[in-house]
């Protein structure tokens, strides 16, 4: 028995799949985490949270309003401002981002976008001189900042943007302004009641020229007051399918004044005489979207495992039907249906919190490198997140959905929670970048590699497209995961080709650069998903590769076997150009065993994440499995449930259903 946290008053079904683990829950913790280091740190974090009562929930949160859930969220940041010092490394990102999700959630609240996207543009594009003002009055929270870029008319297409920043030199001030109501900043995360400053991206103006989107940090409501500063209107965009504890907000400017060092300016500047000086990089300026992007493997690989600790452990403890045993129904985790539902998005989870790891890890890198002077780097880590976030967003929005199902009726219930955690993970399929968007930006990039291969370049190949150049060989199935590296390698390949070719032949056919782009971007947007989802792949088995540690590796390999026969399969239209039906059938058996092997470790691989049953917000998902006295409590806190007659059936439908017997 190697999980050591099994509780005497568990449901006996969870205790029996705890007992079956092969494996220790703190390692794997340590693993999926980076380091024991900082697992150790979060169980202590989750710790010392449950020893302040004033940051549990009020009331469960399903049965809030909005305005309940932003005034509870107020309330629990203001009691977590008494204790930061004690609870995380204030200066630790990784710490002060598990504490929001343990206190707060998923739903959004007043720091939602301080912490991801105001400090961090703070700390890319604001001067040394800019920092010493402002970045230390963030961090301590004195001041609350927000992102605010989309507009309600432009989102996506940044050079569109119609917020305007004029300079004028005879009073060292630029105007921001919003010319149209297209133009009204729409969307930004806690813009709407809670922010009293933001950066603000407004296409700069300098004497009639046009310079494009920059970054300028404003000041939005007097810090006494909170009240709106003259010329600037703000207010909350209303309800949205999800992260309603948000308040996602419009913003205008009626010729609001600014003073010249408010502008960003780390790495472009304008002169007291309005000189202008570009960035050494001309997308430098969209930093703050990058560093974003390459957090979201991990934050989606998180989300999609909160709906999988809630289906899996459900899925133990339900017992529906029978197999060969006819006096005890079975746990429908035992169902083959269930496990193909579930154990394959356990697999992508990993997959995607591994591959997370890397590309923050590059971010890091690159925020030294750019300091530094050197901008290289921009393109390559761009087309790689840009086309991650594509495709986790998408599988996570596809693994929340599966696993709601597999929770029957309870999964619909916001008793399990699972729809909050699908309405604000799939928000990130369109936050950062529409997909279909993003995965054209990486096409580009897939499409420029192709056109060095073809001129003779291969030597200038950015990381991880040296496979565009390889020549297509046999592929050796039963050589272990990396053969189906090989599958991916192959088809990702020919299908960059293919779109890279079609794209050519309607540009030589007559068509514009443009058009001929947009004919060919299905084939493009497929490419661009390929040749990500090789990439999740090759990191998954790169790190189980790494694991020393004999237990976990075993169990890790497990699910990269379910991995690899999984995705394979997934792309069998473009597999079978370079394997057989036959092997495919083979591919197909060889999952199902798959799926065998693993369902002894399934809830330890969840219960390994230790997301705490205060983050989880699950009746389905409780730890200690006890769902079906929690579900009928849950029920009778309903606000409903507090009257017997409910004034709308004296109002209503008793005097309908008295006059009906008349
Ligand atoms: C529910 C939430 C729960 C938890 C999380 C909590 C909080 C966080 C929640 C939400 C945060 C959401 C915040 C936001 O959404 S902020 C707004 C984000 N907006 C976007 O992402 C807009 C997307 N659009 C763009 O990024 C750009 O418009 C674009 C699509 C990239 C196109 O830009 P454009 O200037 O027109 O450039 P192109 O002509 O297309 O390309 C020219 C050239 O530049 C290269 N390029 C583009 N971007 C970059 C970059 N960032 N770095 C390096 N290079 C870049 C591009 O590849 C091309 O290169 P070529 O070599 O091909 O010429
Ligand atoms: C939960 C949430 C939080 C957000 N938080 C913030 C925030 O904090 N700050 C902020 O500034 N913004 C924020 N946003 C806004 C977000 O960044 C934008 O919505 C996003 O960038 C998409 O832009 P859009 O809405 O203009 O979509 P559109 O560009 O209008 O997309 C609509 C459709 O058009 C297609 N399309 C558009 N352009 C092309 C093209 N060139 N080629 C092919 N198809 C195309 C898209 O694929 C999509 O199908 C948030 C949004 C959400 C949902």
């Amino acid at each position: 028995m190697l999980n050591k946290s099994i509780m005497d008053g568990d449901n006996p079904d969870l205790t029996e799949e705890r007992m079956k683990g092969a494996f220790d829950t703190d390692k794997m913790a340590a693993v999926i985490y980076g380091s024991e280091k900082f697992a150790i740190r979060r169980r202590e974090i989750t710790e010392s949270i449950s020893r302040i009562p004033q940051l549990a929930d009020s009331k469960p949160f399903s049965f809030m309003t909005r305005e309940e859930k932003i005034s509870e969220s107020c309330r629990k940041l203001s009691v977590l401002s008494e204790h930061w010092n004690q609870l995380i490394d204030t200066n630790n990102e990784e710490e002060a981002l598990h504490l929001y999700r343990e206190v707060l959630g998923l739903e959004g609240h007043a720091f939602s976008l301080h912490e991801t996207m105001f400090i961090p543009s703070l700390v890319a594009q604001a001067n040394d001189e800019q920092q010493e003002k402002w970045l230390g009055r963030a961090k301590r929270r004195e001041i609350i900042g927000c992102y605010a870029q989309t507009e309600m008319g432009h989102g996506t297409n940044l050079r569109a943007l119609e917020t305007t920043a004029t300079y004028y030199p005879s009073t060292q001030e630029f105007i921001l302004h919003t010319p149209t109501e297209t133009a009204l900043k729409w969307w930004p995360g806690a813009l709407g009641k809670s922010s009293n400053y933001a950066v603000v991206v407004a296409d700069l103006v300098i004497r009639d020229t046009h310079y494009g989107a920059h970054p300028f940090m404003v000041q939005l409501r007097d810090e006494k007051t909170h009240n709106p500063l003259p010329g600037i209107t703000v207010g909350d965009i209303g309800p949205k399918m999800a992260f309603n504890g948000a308040d996602n907000g419009f913003l205008g400017f009626n010729q609001y004044k600014l003073p010249r060092d408010h502008m960003l300016m780390r790495h472009s500047r304008v002169e007291e005489n309005g000189t202008y000086t570009k960035p050494p990089h001309a997308k430098i300026g969209y930093s703050s979207m990058v560093k974003v992007r390459s957090r979201m493997a991990m934050d989606q690989g998180l989300f999609m495992v909160s709906a999988l600790v809630i289906a899996v452990r459900y899925s133990a403890v339900r017992r529906q039907g029978f197999l060969d045993d006819k006096s005890r129904e079975v746990k429908v985790l035992d169902y083959q249906t269930q496990q193909h539902r579930l154990f394959p998005s356990i697999a992508r989870a990993y997959a995607f919190i591994f591959c997370g790891f890397e590309t923050i890890q590059l971010y890091d890198q690159l925020l030294i490198d750019v300091k530094n002077g050197d901008t290289s780097g921009m393109s390559d880590l761009h087309a790689l997140t840009s086309g991650l976030k594509s495709v986790v967003t998408h599988q996570t929005g596809e693994g929340i959905e599966q696993a709601r199902m597999a929770c029957g009726g309870h999964g619909y219930s916001m008793a399990s929670y699972i729809s909050e955690i699908y309405g604000v993970a799939i928000g990130g399929c369109t936050y950062e970048g529409e997909n279909m968007v993003m995965l054209l930006q990486l096409a580009r990039y897939l499409v420029k590699s192709v056109e060095l291969v073809k001129t003779g370049k291969s030597k200038e190949l950015g990381p991880m497209m040296n496979y565009l150049a390889e020549p297509d060989t046999q592929i050796d199935l039963t050589s272990g995961p990396e053969a189906y590296v090989k599958v991916f390698q192959h088809a990702a390949r020919r299908q960059v080709w293919k779109a890279t070719d079609k794209f050519h032949q309607l540009m030589e056919s007559g068509q514009s650069r443009d058009i001929a782009w947009n004919n060919s971007a299905v084939e493009l947007t497929r490419a661009s998903r390929l040749h990500t989802r090789l990439y999740i792949m090759e990191t998954f088995i790169r790190r189980v590769s790494s694991i020393s540690d004999v237990s976990i590796k075993k169990v890790l390999i497990d699910l990269v076997n379910v991995h690899v026969n999984y995705e394979v399969l997934d792309i069998g239209t473009y597999a079978l150009e370079h394997v057989s039906s036959t092997q495919l059938d083979s591919i197909r058996s060889q999952l199902y065993s798959s799926l065998d092997t693993l369902r002894p470790n399934a809830v330890s691989l969840i219960d390994s994440f230790q997301i705490s049953d205060m983050q989880l917000r699950s009746v389905l998902g409780r730890r200690d499995g006890h769902v079906y006295t929690n579900l009928f409590e849950w029920a009778k806190a309903s606000p409903l449930n507090q009257t017997h007659v409910l004034p709308s059936v004296n109002q209503y439908l008793k005097p309908m259903m008295d006059k009906a017997k008349l």
